[in-house]
């Protein structure tokens, strides 16, 4: 059915999650490990100059990965590495003047920090049972501030995971107040990332701007087929022998968010549309589960209206 993951990324996966419990000592010294990520314009030395810094600060690559698109001459790179408690501070700045002499968008992670999920539903709740499930046991490394609904249909589910459920109802004459409220609670909870699981209301512009490449949504097609309401009947009526999801990061063009994983799924002739809306519901968990743990563990860079992501 749905294409594995090979031995390697298996064993990469692995490695990262021991990269996650990410302190410990490294030949007695105290380390720390980070995700660092840059992209910056294509150029000769990059690679050298970030290297040198961190070797220069007694900082370890444990893994690397980079991208050179050709297209938009843009360089992507990122790296997992162990840095010692007492350079961090200077091995920051030093990172921050090599940021500078690039023209970089260079962001040093810490993973000892937890990051900070809200997540956003509305009346299908299988995506919200999949993440919470995964964060119950987990397989995703996040808290969870508190879970937001435009109706009360999750609430026990939510509390009985021991989560704040937050209702927050929604018209047309309410949107910007609910919105409002809604970026208020953004701001409270420090969420590093919202993420809309299922939640079936058209964010404003501003939201979508104050939200912008931290808010996921998972559409229950393969985009750009069938964007917008009903894509499992629009799938049905096409007569379609593959159907899909897709997580992407909000913007305010309704389904054109840049894309950071895809599936898909055979079908045929035999099935209704309503048998493609449950053959779907499992490929959107999948495919929201996976678009979070790589957003959360730092793999997904934005190149302009695409993304480049390091599985
Ligand atoms: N600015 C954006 N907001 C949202 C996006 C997006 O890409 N940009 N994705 C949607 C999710 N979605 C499809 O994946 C979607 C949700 C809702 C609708 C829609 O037409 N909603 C109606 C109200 C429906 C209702 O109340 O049940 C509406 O808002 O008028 C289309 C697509 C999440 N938001």
């Amino acid at each position: 059915m749905l294409r594995g993951l090979s031995w390697q990324r298996r064993r990469q996966a692995a490695r990262d999650r021991r990269a996650c419990r990410s302190h410990g000592t490294t030949g007695g010294t105290t380390v720390a490990t980070h995700v660092l990520t840059l992209s910056c314009p294509d150029t000769v030395g990059i690679v050298a100059a970030v290297s040198g810094t961190l070797a220069g600060h007694g900082a370890n690559i444990v893994d690397s990965a980079q991208f050179g698109d050709p297209d938009s001459n843009h360089f992507f790179l990122r790296q997992t590495i162990d840095v010692p408690r007492d350079a961090r501070v200077a091995l920051t700045e030093a990172l921050l003047e090599v940021g500078r002499r690039f023209a970089m968008d260079l962001k040093l992670h810490d993973l000892t920090r937890k990051p900070r999920v809200m997540i956003l539903v509305s009346r299908f709740g299988h995506c919200l049972n999949d993440l919470l499930y995964r964060y119950r046991t987990g397989a995703l490394g996040m808290e969870i501030p508190a879970i937001v609904s435009n109706h009360e249909d999750f609430r026990s589910l939510v509390e009985w995971h021991g989560l704040p459920f937050i209702h927050l109802p929604v018209t047309s004459a309410t949107k910007e107040a609910q919105e409002a409220r809604l970026l208020e609670l953004v701001s409270r909870e420090r969420a590093d990332l919202v993420v809309l699981a299922r939640y079936m209301q058209v964010l404003s512009p501003a939201l979508c701007a104050a939200l912008a490449g931290r808010c996921i949504n998972i559409h229950h097609s393969f985009l750009p087929s069938f964007k917008g309401a009903k894509p499992y009947h629009q799938a049905f009526a096409r007569g379609v022998k593959l159907i899909g999801a897709t997580a992407h990061y909000v913007t305010t063009d309704l389904d054109e968010g840049p894309i950071i994983e895809q599936e898909v799924q055979r079908v045929d002739h035999t099935q209704t549309a309503e048998d493609l809306v449950a053959v779907g519901r499992d490929i959107e968990n999948i495919v929201l589960a996976r678009a979070v743990r790589y957003h959360l563990e730092h793999r997904v860079l934005l190149n302009g209206h695409k993304t480049v992501v390091f599985r």
